[in-house]
């Protein structure tokens, strides 16, 4: 289906998948930056809906298996979740078409945003829109595999939003998916995923509790510049992050229940849920 005003062709049903998107119907606008896929620019779908447009550069994706996941990916809505409206697959590169977030990254959104407009009631509420969306994955069973501040997006009225949700699972550069990669996640991968790469959505909430740190240091690099091999004996050893200057120790805490060792003693995002919205209607 189109959500172009034109009546869908009578075969729409029949031929075109409604996961694919005509590219007669984008209009391809300026360049967003460059991610793991190639390019991505900003697009115009059926003259008034914004959208970023992924041109996967040859190479980079396992395409095949992508387009399969593209239609559960598609079905997955929330509204902390970065929309699939659909993918481009009839040539090559294929397109990926997402909803569009105006502010760019959460990483760089904390940076580049004014200490006085980031107080503590914003981080929080910041956190708890990710969790939420995080929180609607984990009930789907889908796991992110890549949650960090970079892989979040800021929207109108200081929406977060989650992005890139399960495409790490399709990346062909092994620099990339092999732990021992220079590309690898290191620094918001729980022993479990160092050890034996064994993601899950306990995983995901040890990268939450990392994402938490970056949003309360309002965008510091996590460990510093510390060597991915000294992050991991220091992970391994059971020593984590530091409490970010200002932070509530009641926040803090819940940090540090994201990053208890063994995964089934990290709280599920639903309990995350309830622990950060109690904060924010108690302490805040
Ligand atoms: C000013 N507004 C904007 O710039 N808005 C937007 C920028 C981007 C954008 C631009 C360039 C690169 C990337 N990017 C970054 N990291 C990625 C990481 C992965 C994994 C697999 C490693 C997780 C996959 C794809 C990407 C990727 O495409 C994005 C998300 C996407 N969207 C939806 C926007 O609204």
């Amino acid at each position: 289906t189109t959500p172009c005003d034109r009546p869908a062709p009578p075969t729409a049903g029949l031929s075109h998948d409604k996961w694919e998107i005509d590219p007669s119907e984008l209009v391809l606008l300026e360049e967003l930056g460059a991610g793991q896929f190639g390019v991505v620019r900003r697009g115009r779908w059926c003259g008034y809906i914004d959208t970023a447009v992924k041109m996967m550069k040859e190479g980079t994706m396992s395409e095949d298996d992508f387009i399969e996941e593209a239609k559960v990916m598609t079905k997955l809505k929330h509204d902390n979740l970065v929309q699939l409206y659909g993918v481009c697959s009839k040539h090559r590169p294929i397109y990926i078409v997402t909803e569009y977030m105006r502010h760019g990254s959460l990483f760089n959104y904390l940076r580049r945003t004014s200490p006085d407009q980031l107080g503590p009631a914003v981080l929080l509420g910041m956190c708890i829109q990710v969790c939420n969306g995080m929180a609607y994955l984990e009930k789907q069973n889908y796991i992110h595999r890549d949650l960090a501040a970079r892989n979040c997006l800021v929207g109108d009225g200081k929406v977060v939003k989650v992005a890139d949700f399960g495409l790490a699972r399709y990346v062909l550069d092994d620099q990339y998916t092999s732990s021992g990669g220079t590309k690898f996640p290191i620094k918001w991968a729980p022993p479990e995923v160092l050890n034996y790469t064994r993601f899950s959505s306990k995983s995901d909430v040890w990268a939450f509790g990392v994402l938490m740190w970056e949003v309360f240091t309002c965008g510091q690099v996590p460990y510093g510049r510390m060597k991915n091999s000294e992050v991991v004996d220091m992970v391994q050893k059971g020593q984590v992050l530091e409490k970010p200057k200002g932070c509530l120790n009641e926040i803090y805490s819940v940090m540090r229940a994201c990053w208890r060792h063994m995964p089934d003693e990290r709280p599920s995002f639903r309990v995350l849920m309830d622990k950060l919205t109690t904060i924010e209607r108690t302490v805040l």
